[in-house]
């Protein structure tokens, strides 16, 4: 059946294309493209068609499925958790607050601020003025000062502060912290220094273990905010809370991959924003898109080789809270380390760049901790290495491209 049609086919589209020659008379571009579409529709037989349509109903099925299972053992974390804090009120944290407000009208939703002056114009405002200036909240979310007020009886705690502030942050508030109460990480990078990624930091800075969950991958907060499809991985060692976490957060516009592979997460989730410096420079150089994939796809391959070393599996590099994070990073002007890396690659400074942005970008510091790591790890990472010394002032930009252009030609590895 399939073989007669596309026989048929040839010949169908021939004399399709010649009918739009002589109808339209519109030009060669217009004449190519029926020919093509044709081509393609007549090329597909039914017997494809039929398999294809049969392979569609079958993932919903599997999805009914699924859905209705969860339907029949109802127990979401959602429905029980009547308050959740988030530690640190800047663009993430309030993007992830105002998805979980969103998720439950009646949850009380308490962002802990550092000025007094901020947590006051959050609160009569319904706006987050400093960070996300055009959104408005919604109105179960409210802002404090006092960590004992936000943390005190929390369902969940949500750790938005930037990674190198988070150590000494965690240990003003631990007495506040009940031990029991899961910590989710928002927070990408690595610490100068110790090198330590934050599930590392966390119990360090808390003086003791606390359940963890980390948050990564593909998620620019302002389209967060304005409800756009997005997909994060919530990584935890106790599979249980990974589910918890994907019950409180999973909505229509969040999907929540559940993992296990709390290092593979962290440490694509750290590395791709030095990556995303790389690529920024590039940019700023003006080298083109070649050159762009290429820097990139070494970039994912060293991240492949650290992490990799590190214990991370394979699939969580591949998958959305790695390859993911590091296309939407690497490759949108949204980011803050792309940026940074434009900038540095259009002739400005480290201190200019940094002393005009209002927003961390984490590559920055975490550049230096990548490159300690691999040492120790014996891995040589040229990209990364290189990001870290043009931030250093070691190199400029256009030399340090030009050096890794001119390595030696080797096998793919
Ligand atoms: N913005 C995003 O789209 C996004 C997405 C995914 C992950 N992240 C990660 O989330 C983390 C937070 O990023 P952000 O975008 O919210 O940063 P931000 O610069 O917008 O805000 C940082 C917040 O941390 C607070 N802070 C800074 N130093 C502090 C300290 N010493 N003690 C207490 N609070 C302090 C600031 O007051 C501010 O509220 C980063 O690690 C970032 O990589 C951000
Ligand atoms: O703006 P950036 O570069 O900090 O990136 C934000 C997020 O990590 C993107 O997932």
């Amino acid at each position: 059946m399939g073989r007669t049609r596309r026989d048929g086919a040839a010949a169908t589209t021939v004399s399709a294309t010649r009918r739009t020659r002589g109808e339209d008379g519109r030009g060669r571009r217009t004449r190519t493209h029926a020919g093509a579409y044709e081509a393609f529709k007549a090329g597909v037989s039914e017997e494809d068609r039929a398999s294809i349509v049969g392979e569609w109903d079958k993932i919903m099925r599997w999805a009914a499925f699924v859905e209705s299972a969860h339907a029949r053992n109802d127990e979401s974390v959602l429905k029980s958790a009547k308050k959740v804090a988030i530690m640190g009120g800047g663009s993430f944290g309030t993007a992830m607050a105002t998805l979980l407000a969103r998720n439950k009208g009646d949850l009380d939703v308490v962002i802990l601020m550092r000025s007094d002056k901020d947590a006051a114009s959050l609160n009569a405002e319904h706006r987050n003025l400093k960070y996300l200036p055009k959104y408005d909240l919604p109105v179960n979310i409210r802002a404090t000062t006092d960590a004992r007020e936000a943390l005190s009886g929390s369902d969940f705690i949500i750790h938005a502060v930037p990674v190198q502030q988070s150590r000494a942050f965690l240990s003003g508030v631990k007495d506040f912290i009940d031990p029991k109460t899961p910590l989710l990480c928002l927070s990408k990078g690595l610490e100068t220094g110790t090198c330590e990624m934050m599930s590392e930091i966390i119990p360090a800075g808390l003086g003791r273990d606390q359940p963890l969950a980390v948050l990564s991958g593909p998620t620019f907060a302002v389209e967060l905010m304005q409800g756009l499809p997005t997909t994060i991985v919530a990584a935890s060692e106790d599979e249980g809370l990974a589910i918890r976490v994907q019950q409180l957060f999973g909505s229509s516009c969040l999907r929540v991959n559940t993992s296990t592979d709390v290092t593979g997460v962290e440490l694509s989730g750290a590395m791709k924003n030095v990556l995303a410096i790389a690529a920024g420079i590039v940019e700023g150089l003006e080298l083109g898109n070649n050159a762009m994939a290429s820097l990139v796809a070494q970039g994912v391959t060293e991240i492949r080789w650290l992490a990799g070393k590190l214990g991370a599996r394979p699939e969580t590099l591949a998958g959305v809270s790695g390859t993911g994070d590091i296309m939407l990073t690497c490759f949108v002007n949204l980011s803050r380390n792309r940026t940074v890396g434009v900038r540095l690659g259009s002739g400005e400074s480290l201190e200019e760049i940094l002393g005009s942005m209002s927003q961390v970008a984490e590559g920055v510091a975490t550049a230096g901790a990548v490159v300690r790591l691999a040492r120790r790890h014996r891995v040589n990472l040229p990209v990364l290495t290189a990001v870290a010394c043009i931030l250093d002032g070691d190199m400029d930009a256009k030399t340090a491209v030009d050096k890794i252009i001119n390595l030696p030609q080797v096998p793919e590895v």
